[in-house]
């Protein structure tokens, strides 16, 4: 079984779980959410549901409008039933790192207004301790004009090393959704409590969000090699 069908038994088997008639959901973005929003459109097609969809970004809109599905807003649908999204890392303490690719804020944003966040991987995701799996670090979403002094101020707070994101197809850094940078925080520390730096780095000026998410996810579907789904439920939510 590849990897892709990983991630398709995992994201079906959430949202045949979570999703329900007459509700409001969050669409992650990612690879995985891709499947969902598949699933979703053939459930809502066979039986006949009415779900509001609000993305994470862009690409989760062109998903939701490309499948024919309800569009939302947080403005006109401020209270999210359940969110389903892609990690980057689940640990064991369900700590995620999201932001791999570059739409943490917004999935930040959209999971607080969620009432439920589940998290939909393949079994590569699934870890004990952040960065055992993932090695790419922690992105940080920043205005660009203070890239470098948060840049400095991080690595002086917590140590490891801070890689300005840059784009594949365009020269120079990768530009969010919402017109910032992104830093990928390589910690080298795997037992600093994450709660508080992630409060910490939010903090420095002209930090706009992290990809870390402490305590907001209640649930992680992981799709194994050989098709089943290992779930992880979180001891606090
Ligand atoms: O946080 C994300 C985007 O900002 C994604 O959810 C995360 O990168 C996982 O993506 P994929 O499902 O492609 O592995």
């Amino acid at each position: 079984m590849s990897l892709e069908q990983a991630k398709q038994v995992a994201a079906y088997r959430a949202v045949d779980e979570y999703v329900k008639n007459n509700s409001i959901f969050g669409v992650g973005s990612g690879s995985t959410v891709v499947y969902a929003v598949q699933r979703l459109a053939e459930r809502v097609e066979t039986e006949n549901l009415r779900v509001t969809c609000i993305p994470t970004s862009f690409q989760a809109k062109q998903l939701i409008i490309k499948h024919n599905l309800i569009l939302g807003e947080l403005e006109t649908n401020p209270e999210i039933d359940v969110t389903i999204d892609g990690a980057d890392e689940v640990d064991f303490q369900m700590t995620l790192i999201k932001g791999g690719g570059g739409c943490l804020l917004q999935e930040k944003i959209v999971a607080a207004c969620s009432k439920t966040l589940i998290v939909i991987a393949d079994y590569t995701k699934d870890s004990k301790k952040l960065g055992d799996q993932y090695k790419k670090g922690i992105p940080i979403e920043v205005i660009p004009m203070a890239y470098v002094p948060i840049k400095n101020k991080v690595i002086s707070m917590f140590g490891g090393q801070i890689k300005l994101r840059n784009a594949i197809a365009k020269a120079g850094p990768v530009v969010t959704d919402n017109g910032n940078f992104i830093l990928d925080w390589i910690f080298s520390d795997q037992d600093l409590d994450w709660e508080v730096v992630n409060k910490s780095i939010k903090m420095i000026p002209g930090v706009v969000e992290t990809g870390l998410f402490v305590r907001m996810c209640k649930k992680a579907y992981f799709g194994q090699p050989e098709g089943t789904v290992v779930e992880r439920n979180s001891s606090f939510l």
